[in-house]
C-alpha cells in the first residue's frame, strides 16, 4: 500500500512537506472517530503509520494516546460502551467489519504495556504460552522460537541459563523484555507499545529504546510516550494529539525542530502538558 500520509493527514502542513517521499503504510486509519458511551474520545482520525518505522504517539494525559494504540488491535472494544466509526486499514482490510476476526490480527499484532506483565511462569513458559494456544507443541520447535526471541528482545545472555525460573524474579527491565520477547515469540508485523518504560529505571529505560530501534528493521512499532526526550530519540515519525484529535503528525526531527501548529509548539516546549 503506497499512502501519502502527511499530505492528507497533517492539517495544517501545507506544501511544506511535497518534498517527503511517499512511504509504506501498514495501517491507514480513515476518519477514525469512537466514543465511550456518550463522550466522544477521539475526533475523526486519520494516520498513516509507516512500515518498519517508529511512529511515537504523543500528548498531554487524557488526549486519547491509549484509545488510539488499542483501537489498533481493537483491544478497546473490551470496553462495552465503545462505540467507532470510520476505517482502521491495516494491509488493505478494515479490521473494524464484522468480519473481521480479532483472533486473526492479535497474531499480526503484538503489545506491549506500561507494567511488564509476564505470567506468574517460567522464562520458557511465557514465551511459548501464545504458541501452545496455537498448537505448536513440539519441543524442538518451541526451544527454537524461545532461543530466538529472547534474542531478538536482547534478553537471551542474560536469562538462558534461568529459562526454568519463574518471570517475576526476573528485574522490572528484564520483566519488560520478556514481554517484548513474548511478543516476538508469535512473529507479528506490528508491536504496539503504551508507555513501555514509563515504570522502567534509566538503564532498562535506554536498554528497551535500543531494543525499539533495532527491532524497526523487522516490525512496525507504534510507542505511546509521555517522554519527548524519548519521542525524538527513538521515533522515525511523531503524532501530536490533543483532546482526541491529531494536531501534527510528522517526521520526528521536523515536528520537534518547526512545529507547524502552535499547540504543538506549545506542548513541545513544555508550556502546558
Ligand atoms: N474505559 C473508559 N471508559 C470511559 N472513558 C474512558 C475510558 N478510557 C479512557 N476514557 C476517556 O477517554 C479519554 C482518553 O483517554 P486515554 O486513556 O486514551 O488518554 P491518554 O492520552 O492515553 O491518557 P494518559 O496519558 O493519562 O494515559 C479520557 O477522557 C478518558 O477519561
Amino acid at each position: 500500500m503506497q499512502s501519502l500520509a502527511l499530505e492528507k493527514n497533517t492539517p495544517g502542513l501545507g506544501e511544506m512537506n511535497y518534498d517527503i517521499e511517499p512511504e509504506k503504510s501498514i495501517y491507514a486509519v480513515d476518519d477514525f472517530s469512537l466514543w465511550y458511551g456518550d463522550k466522544q474520545a477521539l475526533h475523526t482520525i486519520n494516520l498513516d503509520i509507516p512500515v518498519n518505522r517508529v511512529t511515537a504517539i504523543i500528548g498531554p494525559s487524557g488526549c486519547g494516546k491509549s484509545t488510539f494504540i488499542k483501537a489498533l488491535n481493537r483491544m478497546v472494544e473490551l470496553v462495552p460502551s465503545v462505540k467507532m466509526s470510520g476505517k482502521i486499514m491495516y494491509k488493505d482490510e478494515n479490521i473494524l467489519t464484522a468480519k473481521y476476526k480479532v483472533e486473526d490480527l492479535r497474531t499480526k499484532v503484538g503489545m506491549v504495556f506500561q507494567n511488564p506483565n509476564p505470567f506468574p511462569k517460567s522464562v520458557y513458559e511465557n514465551i511459548v504460552f501464545g504458541l501452545k494456544i496455537h498448537g505448536i507443541k513440539k519441543r524442538q520447535i518451541l526451544d527454537e522460537i524461545v532461543e530466538k526471541s529472547l534474542k531478538g528482545a536482547a534478553l537471551w545472555d542474560e536469562v538462558k541459563d534461568r529459562l526454568n525460573e519463574n518471570a517475576l524474579g526476573l528485574s522490572g527491565g528484564q520483566q519488560q523484555r520478556l514481554c517484548i520477547a513474548r511478543c516476538l515469540a508469535i512473529e507479528p508485523d506490528v508491536i504496539l507499545m503504551d508507555e513501555p518504560t514509563s515504570a522502567l529505571d534509566p538503564v532498562s529505560t535506554s536498554k528497551v529504546e535500543e531494543l525499539v530501534d533495532t527491532l524497526k528493521q523487522n516490525y512496525s512499532i507504534v510507542i505511546v510516550t509521555h517522554n519527548m526526550q524519548q519521542a525524538a530519540r527513538i521515533s522515525d515519525k511523531t503524532a501530536f494529539f490533543l483532546n482526541g484529535e491529531v494536531i501534527e503528525y510528522d517526521n520526528t526531527d521536523k515536528l520537534f525542530s518547526y512545529p507547524v501548529d502552535k499547540r504543538t509548539e506549545d506542548y513541545i516546549t513544555g508550556r502546558f502538558g
